[in-house]
């Protein structure tokens, strides 16, 4: 299978603590992995690593956009994300006092068709696209079931379906790479278990790669066809999840926290 993701010997050093070290990973096409570790081990600085938040101090990143494998490292978040590498964050980022649907278009038209001078002049083309980024925006909305929240502000969602919206505005920009920061923060048992059902779904629908950090062991274990584990920024371990679950390195790096 072809790779969409070349991660080279990664390492960034936040003064003297170094938060990654050495960091190495490949996913193919159409790959679902999970990063997981201990608080701390460094997974959300990898995600801004390669979503162009941090530069790294060394390494390389390569990501396959427009056909070629091309060297995306220190590149600004903006760009990244145009190249097809979407996120979400651990801390939910949302426009707040804005509603459910504006939320999504406001995704939609970092990746837009028409040019300035459509908009400014309210072209054809400027509304055939409107009219395509909301009647796509609502089918995204409905596909995770809150489409019928289109016009409500996004602060007042029930913190899951805040989340599942986090997800809806990262697809929006059709992203070939989908970095998930811990989806199951803050949800309970029920929102979880169809948030795994949403992952596996979209996974599959949107001919996604999907990178996903999260402490919820029973959805990584259920939905990652493979798991990388970080300890202290260091790759402890690599493997099926079965295999993970019996690594005595990996139990004891987990000690005291539930596995
Ligand atoms: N901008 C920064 N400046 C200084 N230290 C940082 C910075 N970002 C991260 N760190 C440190 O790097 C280490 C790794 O943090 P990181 O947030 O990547 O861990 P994590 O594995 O995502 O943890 P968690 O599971 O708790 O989210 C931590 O010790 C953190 O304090």
């Amino acid at each position: 299978m072809e790779r969409i993701l070349d991660v080279r010997e990664l390492s960034i050093s936040f003064g003297g603590l170094r938060a990654v070290d050495d960091f190495s990973l490949e996913l193919k096409k159409g790959e679902l992995v999970g990063l997981i570790g201990p608080n701390g081990a460094g997974k959300t600085t990898v995600f801004n690593m390669l979503s162009g938040i941090y530069a790294p101090t060394e390494g390389r990143i390569f990501f396959a956009a427009a056909g070629t494998m091309q060297d995306i490292t220190g590149l600004p978040s903006h760009k990244i994300a145009r190249m097809g590498i979407a996120r979400t964050f651990q801390n939910i980022r949302l426009l707040k006092q804005r509603t459910v649907l504006e939320n999504v278009l406001v995704s939609f038209h970092h990746s837009l068709r028409y040019n300035i001078v459509d908009a400014l002049f309210r072209t054809g083309r400027y509304y055939q696209e409107e009219k395509t980024m909301k009647e796509e925006a609502l089918e995204l909305l409905s596909t995770f079931g809150i489409a019928d929240k289109a016009e409500e502000q996004a602060q007042n969602l029930p913190y899951g379906e805040q989340r599942k919206l986090e997800i809806v505005r990262a697809l929006a920009v059709h992203p070939s790479l989908l970095l998930l920061d811990e989806p199951a923060a803050g949800m309970n048992p029920q929102e979880t278990k169809a948030l795994m059902e949403i992952i596996n779904f979209i996974h599959r629908e949107f001919d996604l790669t999907v990178l996903l950090i999260e402490h919820d062991m029973n959805l990584v274990m259920n939905v990652c066809q493979r798991l990388i584990v970080l300890d202290y920024g260091k790759i402890i371990a690599k493997g099926l999840p079965e295999e993970i679950k019996a690594n005595p390195d990996v139990i004891k790096a987990y000690l005291g926290e539930e596995v």
